[in-house]
């Protein structure tokens, strides 16, 4: 039996165990630098010679570390550390040092590091497991994890935290609900780090037949267990793949809410769509009015994934969204019109025991964070303990709040954790536990950094030569070209440098926001540039070229071959795993912010993986400035 508000206060549990030099914050974790040898996998492991993420003075030293005189930390002693000025950061050099100069190595101040110093509170570097092992982990997950990631496999830094943290925590306890955060580097393994605990956990209440039906549930055509959010529907598809990689042993049924399928399956049966789910069908269903009502039968899907807007069609109805509605009215968009009648809810909340806000910085934006909080709050008040919910309320803003503590078990993860998401946490969840990889806000230490100086003619021609000169030095080197993937900032662009390349016979696949491939809310539109692991799986056929972007004209019929270029803008930046053969990416626009640049640049060089970032901009003579600035800030997030 579960119990809900039972747990005693995680702050002061926290304080009791380990002195935190912020009074606000709860545990903090950063993985300690492992040593070489015993390197979970080489890429994603800090460097040994590297010190922690930032850089002590001796006084806040001896408050974190208990050093010095005896004296214990003490919260209210903490001196934050003093950051510095603009001029002193922009007055960094970049930095290439030779390793024989490594010593006279300049101080390199990381510009994140105003954002999130999860540093300047870690106090602890314990022991952290070095294996996936059983136990913890269940015999089927262990199996799991050794089948998709391979016999060798050793958990990254955050994977040996979330074991050390998530999985034993819920073994121990698991009557109570935590709160998590996973902050690490791009490609470090964050997917796993937390569908492991929370998959494990569903199975074993599963088992220990400790599941609570809630009595809503009965009414409702599903009603899962757990409910992972990400910012886009290729990102939903690729975690629920991932999910269900991990679940050929330990069974759970895992539904991505996603617009895909529906036209091939709109009159499919409910007891066929069930069917589906349960014998692992490809779950990418729009689940349809035919599971409700009718049979008034309730079918298991344990785990839904989705992006905020599909969850809350799927927790309100279709149809639920007025604004929607009515700009559907002014426009006379009668497509949409058809959405007018609202339906029936399909999904319950009330057995809903995890919520994952992947790429939390994103879903607690201003554009989405109304939808992530709503739904929270929703599912808090439907398993009777609501919260307060202020759809207006500036999450940013410094001031005394009443903390929220949700009824289920709450994970954010994020390669980026950007000041407004850690003044949200520290006042709205001050009993979170963060955990951090200490490369947090760098680059993979696999990925190389190269800037490009325009020629001053047409940038077209500057991108179509590097391009051609990858391909050359791959040739030379394996034989084979690798793919790039092409960062711009505007949809226009893309659509432009895309028709420039594919008049020089250069496929690609450019891919906007609005483009007419997503839409169709499959993933076969990155086809050729994810990572598919499955080797049995058929080799994916070649992206429709070129006209992604522009309509779709003539796109299988002017294939002259397989698409090694894809064209996009921030869309793809975050979450998703490209294949290994994404050896290169390009940002021929200046990065509007580091954040942006980390996600854009971690595309590649993932899971130890080599890779270089490309960053085009004019470097040399007149205008230059801002592109001096970008290569100093590039340089400091270097791993
Ligand atoms: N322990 C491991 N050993 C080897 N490979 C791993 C390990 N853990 C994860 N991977 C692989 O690393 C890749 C990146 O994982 P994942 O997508 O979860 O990274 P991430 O940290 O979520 O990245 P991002 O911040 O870009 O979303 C995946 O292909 C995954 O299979």
């Amino acid at each position: 039996m579960i119990g809900i508000g039972t747990a005693p206060s995680r702050t002061r549990l926290v304080k009791n165990l380990q002195p935190s030099p912020s009074s606000k914050s709860g545990k903090v974790e950063v993985a300690p630098p492992p040593e070489r040898e015993s390197a979970p996998h080489l890429g994603l492991t800090p460097r040994v010679e590297r010190a922690p993420v930032r850089r002590l003075g001796t006084r806040e030293q001896d408050l974190l570390f208990n050093k010095g005189k005896g004296r214990a930390p003490q919260a209210q002693r903490f001196q934050p550390p003093r950051r510095p000025s603009f001029r002193e950061r922009d007055a960094v050099p970049t930095p290439e040092p030779s390793s024989s100069q490594s010593n006279l190595k300049p101080k390199v101040v990381n510009p994140l590091s105003d954002e999130f110093d999860i540093s300047a509170r870690s106090v602890s570097t314990k022991e952290l497991p070095k294996e996936f092992a059983s136990p913890p982990l269940t015999e089927g997950l262990l199996t799991s994890v050794h089948d998709v990631l391979g016999p060798d496999a050793r958990p990254t830094p955050i994977q040996a935290l979330s074991l050390k943290h998530l999985v034993n925590e819920h073994e121990h306890d698991p009557a109570r609900y935590y709160e998590h955060l996973l902050a690490s580097e791009t490609g470090s393994g964050k997917s796993i780090a937390y569908l492991l605990p929370m998959l494990q956990d569903l199975k074993q209440s599963e088992v220990n037949n400790t599941q609570r039906a809630h009595p809503e549930a009965a009414r409702r055509a599903m009603n899962p267990r757990a409910i992972v959010l990400a910012p886009t529907h290729e990102l939903t598809r690729q975690l629920a793949g991932f999910a269900k990689e991990l679940l050929h042993h330990d069974k759970l049924r895992v539904l991505c809410a996603s617009r895909a399928n529906t036209a091939s399956r709109k009159n499919v049966s409910a007891s066929k769509m069930a069917d589906m789910l349960v014998d692992g069908g490809d779950g990418e269903l729009e689940v349809s009015s035919d599971l409700v009502g009718g049979s008034g039968q309730s079918h298991a899907v344990d785990v839904v994934v989705g992006t905020p807007a599909k969850v809350l069609e799927l927790m309100r109805g279709r149809g639920w969204d007025h604004d929607a509605r009515e700009s559907a009215d002014k426009r006379e968009d009668s497509r949409s019109r058809r959405k007018m009648t609202v339906g029936e809810p399909q999904m319950g909340l009330g057995n809903v025991e995890w919520v994952v806000v992947d790429e939390a910085d994103v879903l607690l934006d201003p554009d989405f964070q109304e939808a992530t909080r709503s739904i929270l709050a929703e599912i808090s008040a439907a398993r009777g303990h609501p919260v307060p919910f202020d759809p207006n309320l500036d999450l940013s803003a410094k001031g005394l709040q009443t903390p929220i503590k949700y009824p289920f078990n709450f994970v954010l993860t994020s390669a980026t954790i950007p000041s407004s998401l850690a003044v949200y946490l520290d006042k709205f969840h001050p009993s979170l536990t963060r955990l951090a990889s200490p490369n947090l806000h760098r680059l993979p230490s696999s990925l190389k950094t190269e800037h490009f100086s325009w020629t001053g003619g047409n940038r077209d021609a500057d991108i179509e030569h590097r391009l051609r000169r990858v391909w050359y030095e791959d040739m030379q080197k394996t034989g084979t070209k690798s793919k790039v993937l092409v960062f711009c900032n505007k949809g226009t662009r893309v659509e432009q440098l895309g028709a420039h390349l594919r008049e020089k016979g250069i496929a690609n696949v450019a891919l906007t926001r609005a483009g007419d491939a997503r839409k169709r809310g499959s993933n076969h539109h990155l086809d050729g540039f994810l990572r598919v692991r499955d080797a049995s799986a058929p080799a994916p056929a070649p992206a429709p070229t070129s006209s992604l972007a522009t309509g779709g004209a003539g796109a299988m019929d002017d294939l002259k071959e397989v698409p090694h270029v894809m064209i996009t803008t921030s869309l793809l930046s975050r979450g998703l795993d490209f294949a290994p053969d994404v050896k290169h990416v390009f940002i021929v626009d200046e990065p509007r912010n580091m954040v942006d640049f980390l996600h854009r640049a971690g595309r590649s060089g993932r899971a130890g993986e080599s890779g270089k970032v490309v960053v085009f901009g004019k470097t040399k003579g007149r205008g230059s400035e801002k592109a001096r600035v970008v290569r100093k800030k590039v340089g400091a997030l270097a791993a």
